[in-house]
């Protein structure tokens, strides 16, 4: 038995609508389903525990019909349950899960492509892991990225942004995060940033931002990082440091290319356990959902969390 948790909000309504098209098509071809709608946020990490719980050998797989932060929460739900295969039908502004797993993001070849993927092409992934606070009691998981410092302000931005709202009304919902982004680019406080990847202490000054990221894409299809991949037992970081607010601009563009590591003001380094911690707090979000501030720890599970694609 497939199951969908649907969060019917997700990119302005998009899931829903989307949704009724899935639901038509399984319909039609009467494969076995059953299909549950998010109430509130958090809600899809509780529907997915229960579920798991509940059904645990019988489900085939679980399936988010939502955006990125619906794929999140999910994916927190099913943590003590690796082997429960996980799709997505992506219907949110950026869907970076979608394309950093080669799903496709258009609904009925997505809902294609899951029914026609056999249990062989199941394959296991690596899961990050986090722990914020210097008591690092708040745990979670995350399955994109993590962002800290300004990009975690222009996801908290854009989340509340009405512009997110109207611009996913006409398919331009990753335009939300440029419109933020650059609202808040001279607003924004670079500060000194240390950073521990695997025992070694590197201590970068006049920092934008810290991505730690599991797969390349981020805020909406940005190639924050072109080398990571999901799969390789490593943590990707890239730091963005030392530049004026106007070249931060001008690098902006290029990330979508993932010409921006070119510059000598961005550093990539690799690990398996990475501390993220700094004067100020800054905030963080993982796979586009606020979860707090830093200080922030992080490692990796290799190879646990079978996707379904
Ligand atoms: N019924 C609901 N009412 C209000 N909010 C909800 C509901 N169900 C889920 N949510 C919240 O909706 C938020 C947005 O969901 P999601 O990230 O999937 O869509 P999106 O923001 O449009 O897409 P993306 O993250 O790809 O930009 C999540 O934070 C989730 O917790």
């Amino acid at each position: 038995m497939y199951i969908f948790i649907v969060n019917p909000v997700s990119g302005n309504g998009k899931g829903l609508k989307i949704w009724k098209k899935v639901r038509k098509e399984l319909d039609k071809r009467q494969v076995p389903y059953r299909s549950f709608f998010t109430k509130q946020a958090g809600h899809g990490t509780e529907l997915a525990k229960q579920l798991a719980e509940l059904y645990q050998e019988k489900i085939t797989a679980i399936i988010a019909v939502g955006g990125d932060g619906t794929v999140h929460e999910i994916i927190n739900g099913l943590s003590k349950y690796p082997r429960i295969p996980f799709s997505a039908i992506s219907a949110g502004s950026g869907n970076d899960f979608a394309r950093g797993f080669g799903l496709p993001r258009r609904p009925l070849p997505a809902l294609n492509h899951i029914l026609a993927t056999s249990s062989s092409s199941l394959a296991r992934y690596d899961m990050g892991v986090y722990h914020l606070g210097h008591k690092r009691k708040g745990k979670g998981y995350f399955i994109n990225g993590i962002g800290v410092g300004f990009d975690g302000e222009v996801a908290k931005y854009t989340n509340q942004a009405r512009y997110k709202k109207w611009l996913n009304t006409f398919k331009l919902g990753i335009l939300a995060y440029v419109i933020s982004a650059l609202k808040l680019l001279f607003k924004y406080r670079t500060q000194e940033v240390i950073i521990r990847v695997d025992g070694q202490e590197y201590t970068f000054r006049d920092v934008w931002l810290v991505a730690i990221c599991n797969i390349p894409y981020y805020g909406g299809g940005m190639k924050i990082i072109p080398q990571a991949r999901p799969n390789d037992g490593l943590l990707n970081v890239c730091v963005v440091h030392q530049l004026k607010p106007w070249q931060v601009m001008l690098a902006l563009g290029s990330v979508y290319l993932g010409w921006h590591t070119r510059l000598k003001a961005v550093k990539l380094i690799k690990g398996e356990m990475i501390q993220v911690s700094s004067e100020e707090p800054m905030t963080v979000h993982a796979d586009g959902e606020i979860i707090g501030t830093s200080p922030i720890l992080l490692t990796i599970e290799k190879r646990t969390r079978t996707i379904w694609r």
